[in-house]
């Protein structure tokens, strides 16, 4: 890392520094490990600096919080974003399972991509939350007819729609991300910052959702 990085460059280091070391240690252990991770535009250098990370990475499982129900060819697609920087150089040799298939939507397509990740190595070694300004992580949307399902189901996915998003989305329910060893929140500026606060002060889940992972160990990547 260079001493002109900018502080999110100096964070996305960081966090994949803590990310590498967690897989590290779980691969002493277990023969594969799984990684959960966000899309939106905050992972971006953390994926960068993750992929030049000394990692087994045909050893290891990546999979995705949520999706948008596009084609992986879509600009607004979660796996486009994760094939294009995390899965470059040795990283491409990990194992990627998406959350789309060929169905026009997610309530179809939803029994097909749970199977997919039934074969994965649950529990995750970390998942990697990012948070929207309404306090939305992954797609539970305080706006979502599904959220309380999303919150409150066993199963692991839930097809979800929203009225502030343009696509319709499909994300791991709470439970299933819980499924996980370590939870990492990855976020950026002011005011994700205030939303963040704003979370912290109550516990009403339905108001902002990240709520439901702050009852569990949580390590917060904060940068201005
Ligand atoms: O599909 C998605 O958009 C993400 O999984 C979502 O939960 C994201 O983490 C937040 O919306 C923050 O997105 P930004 O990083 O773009 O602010």
């Amino acid at each position: 890392m260079s001493y002109d990085a900018t502080p999110r460059e100096t964070l996305a280091c960081q966090l994949a520094g803590a990310v590498a070391d967690a897989l590290r240690q779980d691969l002493v252990q277990q023969e594969r490990a799984l990684l959960v991770v966000s899309g939106g535009s905050t992972p971006v250098p953390f994926f960068r600096a993750l992929a030049a990370s000394d990692l087994p990475w045909s050893r290891i499982d990546v999979t995705l919080a949520d999706e948008r129900w596009v084609p992986e060819e879509d600009p607004d697609s979660n796996a486009r974003l994760v094939r294009e920087h995390l899965l470059q150089g040795p990283a491409a040799a990990a194992n990627f399972v998406g959350l789309t298939t060929a169905d026009p939507t997610p309530e179809q397509g939803v029994a097909e991509v749970a199977e997919r990740l039934e074969g994965l190595a649950w529990p995750a070694s970390l998942v990697i939350l990012g948070m929207g300004g309404d306090g939305h992580t992954a797609s539970l949307f305080p706006d979502s007819r599904e959220l309380d399902l999303a919150l409150s189901t066993g199963d692991p996915l839930v097809a979800v729609r929203t009225p502030s998003q343009p696509q319709a989305r499909i994300t791991l329910s709470a439970d299933r991300l819980h499924q996980a060893r370590r939870h990492l929140l990855h976020i950026t500026g002011g005011d994700k910052r205030a939303v963040l606060g704003r979370a912290l002060a109550g516990d009403d889940m339905r108001e902002l959702p990240i709520r439901a992972f702050l009852s569990c160990p949580l390590a917060v990547y904060w940068a201005p």
